[in-house]
């Protein structure tokens, strides 16, 4: 298994899918970007495919987050305002890992995202675990997998 790398999920091979990069070299986001184009109505609230999913060492997460362009200028916000991508996320037998950026109009025009369009910025964070953490089970998928 990888490091730590994005890799395009099967469904979206043959799609012109580039992996995310950092845009400067002190930049700590991995730009997102939308893997098809979306119109998003005000108010409108869209699962936003990026075709890629993400491995990650133990111990990290990747954290999702709206480019500030988005959000000042075209008045976009994600709809959990940080999106958390855990590491056992990839490679999950229910959509492989698939990555999708929720994202919310919150302006009073309708906006489109074009599709390879960088609408967010992934960053990998080191998270901590209690004493005696014994959770082991595997995850399924993403979006209420774990809701019993
Ligand atoms: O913006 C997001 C947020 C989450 N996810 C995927 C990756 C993450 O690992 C999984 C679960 O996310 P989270 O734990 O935030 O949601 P949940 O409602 O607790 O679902 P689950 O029960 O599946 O953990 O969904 C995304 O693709 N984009
Ligand atoms: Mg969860």
């Amino acid at each position: 298994m990888p490091t730590r790398s994005f890799a395009v999920i099967t469904q979206y091979q043959n799609r012109n899918i580039s992996l995310p990069k950092r845009h400067t070299k002190d930049s700590a986001g991995y730009d997102l970007a939308s893997a098809e184009m979306v119109t998003l109505n005000p108010g409108e609230i869209h699962l936003v495919p990026t075709g890629l999913k993400v491995y990650m060492p133990p111990g990290e997460v990747l954290l999702v987050i709206i480019r500030s362009s988005w959000a000042v200028k075209k008045r976009c916000v994600l709809a959990n305002q940080v999106g958390v991508i855990d590491r056992d996320y990839v490679d999950n037998p229910d959509n492989e890992g698939h990555i999708f950026i929720p994202i919310e109009n919150r302006g009073p025009e309708p906006v489109i995202i074009k599709a390879g369009e960088r609408i967010a910025q992934g960053i990998f964070v080191k998270f901590g675990v209690t004493d005696n953490d014994i959770s082991d089970a595997d995850r399924q998928g993403g979006f209420g997998s774990t809701t019993q």
